[in-house]
């Protein structure tokens, strides 16, 4: 809970005739109403007894973190009709014989309901120009001392992504927020595929803007943070191919502005896809540290994933349902249906290098939430259980110094660097997972029936966990690698061969036709969204490497009105 810190400016002031002590400090506006300005509740029972008496009438007393202040405009009120300034400055002038009043309105973050953020204001009134002055200086000096707000931002806009909405939803709900807190933009209107991405790359004087706003989808997200990350280590001396050297960190934030058919990054993030929260939290200067994990193919460079990375099922899916753009957003669902019908299993080895010395499993029951502590540590946090957690590992893998392999035919094999959570999967592939910690979820799901996988996808929109399974495996890992069954070594070949000699020489044959009953030799990685054009990956996460204007989702309070100072 804020507390209010020491008062800047202590004023009796009027808001809508009535009138309210009025204090600002450091850290918040407080304007309570004044005991002698009563409000007629006409149809209150004289008899009603409050349930929770602590608990005050939301009209009596407010308060609004000073970091939630959107910005401050002055008004003039005539006989109580206002006029606007449009948020510029105007000096104003008394006028003779009429009863001028001075008056002031604070825009500021209101809460709605599931995560949304609206912006609220209030006019404030009173008959000195002097103080009407006084309070105006003091907020903008207030918020022009919060050095995390943005105050010039680098915008691309995807016009052609989701419904094609991008560039309205930028000029009409978000444009006309960041003029009213004072934020100039230079806005790109993209004209082609990876135009945002190579204009990051070699173009954009970084230096002016303080951060880089995506209005799209995922694929656009993507877009932004490999022409962002390659053009930071090429500006750090770095080589963004290098398998093994530590790339540097982002310095500039991104916003997300949903406008995609997939926002599962914005979700994650916030909470919602509405393009007013996201506008909000680029302008109070949010910050939420993100991991990314590299994918290399033979120790090339192939892309950058912060949600999932999924081979098998979810790889299967995406490379079916872009081959049926024409169905629009319901090609997921028909292209999910019939993979799952197809029940297509692949060979290959996963070998893991297990996170240690962490705090939090993926089986956890707490989330990932906004000042998540976990996060807050880079996932440092030595702990009992996660020593337990250590031991616990996977019985059947193999160790090589730190490294774990395990061998096997799988359903899926997907890497989660966040919860995944979207509208249609709420708690998402793996629940506990965390923003930035510095490590992924690695999920196996072994070779079993139709219905068990069934159970296991049900899983993902209910209470169970859906790791609960024995044919699921889990773990959290620092870096991991895959070797499909057909890339692998003769050496290594032969070492399955008692196995499943036969059947496996069938599936090289007729991984074309499935009337024979076996299944494809390999599938295709589903990277964020993308298709990767290799199935042998080495996969390593950056713990942190970018920021973006968000603060993780947050938790909702049981009463909310108990974290307004005015309450206690
Ligand atoms: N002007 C443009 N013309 C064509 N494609 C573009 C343009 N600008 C960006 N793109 C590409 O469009 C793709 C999809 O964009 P975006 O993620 O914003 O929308 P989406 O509807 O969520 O996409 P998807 O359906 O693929 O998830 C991105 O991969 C991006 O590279």
């Amino acid at each position: 809970m804020e507390r209010p810190g020491r008062l800047l400016l202590q004023s009796e002031l009027r808001v809508r005739n009535a009138a309210y002590d009025v204090s600002l400090s450091r850290s918040l506006l407080i304007w309570k109403r004044r005991t002698s300005s009563p409000v007629y509740h006409p149809f209150r029972p004289r008899f009603c007894v409050p349930l929770f008496p602590r608990r005050p009438d939301p009209g009596v007393c407010h308060s609004v973190p000073v970091s939630e202040i959107i910005s401050v405009r002055e008004e003039e009120e005539e006989n109580g009709s206002r006029q606007r300034d449009d948020g510029s400055w105007k000096k104003i002038r008394e006028r003779e014989g009429k009863d001028c009043r001075q008056a002031f309105t604070v825009l500021y973050v209101e809460r709605c309901r599931q995560h949304r953020w609206r912006c609220a204001e209030v006019t404030f009134t009173c008959s000195d120009e002097a103080v009407c002055q006084h309070w105006v200086s003091s907020i903008r000096e207030q918020l022009a001392s919060n050095t995390s707000r943005p105050k010039h931002l680098l915008v691309y806009i995807n016009p052609y992504g989701g419904k094609r909405q991008g560039k309205r939803i930028y000029e009409q709900k978000v444009a006309p927020l960041f003029t009213q807190a004072g934020i100039s933009t230079s806005v790109i209107v993209t004209e082609y595929a990876n135009h945002a991405r190579d204009h990051l790359k070699m173009e954009a004087e970084l230096k002016k803007f303080d951060g880089v706003v995506c209005v799209g989808g995922d694929g656009m997200f993507s877009e932004i943070i490999h022409g962002l990350i390659w053009r930071t280590q090429i500006d750090c001396g770095v080589d963004p191919n290098s398998t093994e050297e530590a790339l540097s960190p982002c310095s500039l934030r991104i916003g997300i502005i949903p406008a995609g058919s997939t926002d599962c990054i914005c979700f994650a993030s916030v909470g919602t896809n509405d393009p007013v929260t996201s506008a909000l939290h680029i302008i109070v200067g949010d910050s939420q540290p993100l991991d990314v994990c590299s994918v290399h193919h033979n120790n090339m460079f192939l892309r950058y994933s912060v949600s999932l990375l999924g081979y098998g099922f979810y790889g299967d899916v995406l490379s079916d349902s872009e081959r049926k753009r024409w169905m629009g957003p319901a090609r997921y669902d028909f292209s999910g249906l019939k993979m799952f019908l197809t029940h297509h299993y692949y060979e290959g080895t996963v070998s893991y290098l297990p996170a240690k010395g962490i705090i939090g499993t993926p089986r956890d029951a707490t989330r990932c939430r906004s000042g998540c502590v976990i996060c807050q540590h880079n996932g440092q946090l030595n702990s009992e259980r996660s020593e337990k957690y250590e031991m616990d590992e996977a019985s059947d893998s193999e160790s090589s110094g730190e490294w774990r392999t395990i061998r096997g035919k799988f359903l899926a094999i997907n890497a989660a660097s966040m919860s995944c959570a979207c509208p249609r999967s709420p708690k998402g592939l793996s629940p506990a997972a965390h923003l930035a910690d510095g490590t992924t979820d690695l999920i196996l799901v072994r070779k079993c029936s139709r219905f068990n996988f069934l159970r296991h996808l049900l899983r993902h929109t209910s209470k169970d966990d859906q790791f609960d399974l024995t044919f699921i495996e889990v773990h959290r890992v620092r870096r991991f690698r895959f070797m499909p069954r057909h890339c692998q070594s003769d050496s290594d070949l032969e070492l399955d061969l008692h196995e499943n000699s036969k059947r496996q020489i069938f599936s090289q044959i007729c991984k074309d036709h499935p009337a024979c009953g076996c299944a494809p030799a390999y599938s295709s990685w589903n990277c964020d969204g993308e298709i990767l054009t290799h199935t042998a990956i080495d996969v390593r996460v950056h713990g942190q490497l970018i920021k973006l204007f968000a603060r993780g989702i947050e938790e909702l309070p049981v009463f909310e009105d108990l974290s307004n100072p005015c309450a206690i």
